[in-house]
């Protein structure tokens, strides 16, 4: 017999009879059989009113498959009393924010055997596409953001973690350092785990990335999926994997993530060489993200009105580029994006060890066919691999998993200072991308050699010498964890 798609069960106040019933897309709450003309649904919080005359209101509630966390029926201790079923899930606000919640049904001692089955085939479209009861190594980085990042997880995340039935292994850094040494010597942790959940700002995440480059199976290390509960100041993987910073969004995010193939990228810096998966920066933006330290008690707008100081002042940051540039017009750009927005993101890495550097290191000479920009007058040097870089900051707006490409951005401090704020403001929801007075390419190497003596350097958000570096792309090297399948992003 096929299991049941709906079953009868009792509000717990005042044992209104219930329908529950297994619709295409979301569980459906019916009350409308014994609707009494009470709005009063007992237990029941309202979610969303499906197809509910207005003179019906809260008759008949639903929750999308994606928000259920999970379902289990208590029996009943005494003989004749009925049993408890309780359904955990999260009410998501438009504003892409979630909030634990539950509701209970009581079901009769003969309707139990069918409520289990019932239970079974709800949790299998709960968990359609994804993981069940994953296995999580949560990294927490206690001085992430406000230093929060701990009080935070077990307020909001743990619970639900705990109510999806995930196992978890919780660890907190304990220095600089230790996320990279954990993830390098951990045994097995290939076969423990189905996500490596950091829970920190996008530091850790860059470290998850650069232990598993150091692991003797590196193949198998970077198929674990790498994800991030926004604890710390700076979140892009987060607000690029799941579309919000909201903690409770991002964990029911994980409970449901599925992995997605990412790009990856080596970077060499004198004689090193690193895994980056963000972002690099030189010029303003590193300047403003690093250099002003000294405005942190301006909280969040240091970086803004650290970049108005700057771009008053006509900052410039004289460096060589040399770049593989393989797109630069919009046009080819936009249909490159075309082409790759909906091919297939699943993980696929065939890597068995890191792969080699197809154009050497920092140290070798630059290819002859990387086109050479010598600049005394760069304002904003700005390479990305993720669209999003901040809640407020679309900087990449074409960037994708995995294209194959970096995004490269490059504005020089010549052009008038209305248009660079223009580009700025523009930021915001991407607008910029279509300016005139910035380059914008897809690029799949480079190398830049800042000429001052000392600045800034950011790669991922981190502090890097100030010294040259080079950068190569290794298609699908990576694996992250996403709600969807995609970024979330709104695209070009
Ligand atoms: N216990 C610890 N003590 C000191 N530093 C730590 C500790 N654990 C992790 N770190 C380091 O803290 C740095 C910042 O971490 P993270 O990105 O999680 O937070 P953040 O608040 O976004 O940071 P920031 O604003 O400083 O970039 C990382 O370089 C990480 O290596």
């Amino acid at each position: 017999m096929p299991p049941p798609d709906s079953i009868v069960g009792y509000t717990q106040a005042d044992r209104v009879r219930v329908r529950l019933v297994l619709e295409d897309r979301f569980l459906l709450i019916d009350h409308a059989q014994e609707y009494s003309g009470d709005t009063s649904l007992g237990c029941l919080s309202p979610i969303s009113c499906v197809s509910a005359p207005s003179t019906r209101i809260l008759r008949q509630v639903s929750i999308v498959y994606f928000n259920i966390i999970w379902a289990e029926l208590v029996p009943a201790t005494l003989q004749n009393q009925p049993s408890v079923l309780t359904i955990d899930y999260c009410q998501v606000k438009n504003d892409k924010k979630a909030t634990l919640d539950h509701v209970s049904f009581l079901v009769d001692a003969q309707s139990e055997r069918a409520c289990e089955d019932w239970i079974d085939n709800l949790l299998s479209k709960a968990y359609k596409n994804t993981i069940r009861n994953k296995r999580l190594l949560v990294l927490i980085n206690p001085f992430g953001g406000q230093g929060t990042a701990m009080p935070r997880y077990m307020k909001y995340s743990a619970p639900m973690l705990a109510a999806a039935r995930c196992r978890v292994d919780e660890i907190e850094t304990k220095y600089k350092g230790h996320a990279l040494e954990l993830v390098e010597n951990m045994e097995g942790l290939e076969h423990k785990y189905d996500a490596i959940v950091c829970c920190s700002g996008d530091g850790i995440p860059h470290e998850v990335f650069n232990g598993l480059s150091k692991r003797t199976d590196v193949a198998a290390g970077f198929k674990v999926p790498v994800c991030q509960l926004p604890c710390g100041s700076g979140n892009a993987l987060c607000l690029n994997l799941v579309g919000s910073n909201d903690l409770q969004f991002a964990t029911l995010s994980v409970i449901k993530g599925i992995p997605i193939s990412v790009d990856l990228c080596s970077l060499t810096q004198d004689n090193k060489r690193y895994i980056t998966f963000l972002s690099q920066a030189l010029g303003m933006i590193a300047d403003c993200d690093l250099g002003t330290e000294n405005m942190r008690w301006m909280g969040e707008s240091r970086f803004t009105v650290g970049l108005i100081m700057r771009v008053l002042s006509g900052a410039k940051y004289p460096c060589r580029v040399s770049v593989r540039i393989s797109h630069e017009s919009r046009t080819q750009i936009r249909q490159v994006y075309q082409e790759h927005k909906n091919k297939q993101q699943i993980s696929t890495s065939e890597h068995s060890q890191l792969p080699e550097l197809k154009y050497g290191t920092v140290r070798d000479p630059v290819p002859e066919d990387w086109k050479t920009i010598d600049s005394s007058s760069l304002a904003v040097f700005y390479v990305g691999k993720m669209p999003w870089v901040s809640s407020d900051a679309l900087f990449f707006p074409a960037a994708l998993p995995r294209d194959g490409y970096l995004d490269m951005i490059l504005i020089d401090s010549s052009i008038p200072k209305k248009e660079i704020f223009s580009i700025l403001l523009g930021v915001a929801e991407g607008k910029h991308f279509d300016s005139k007075y910035l380059h914008y390419y897809k690029v799949d190497a480079y190398r830049i050699e800042p000429k001052a003596h000392s600045g800034y350097i950011s790669i991922d958000g981190e502090s890097f010498n100030f010294t040259p570096f080079q950068v190569e792309l290794h298609p699908g090297l990576g694996t992250l964890l996403s709600r969807t399948g995609e970024f979330q992003a709104p695209g070009i």
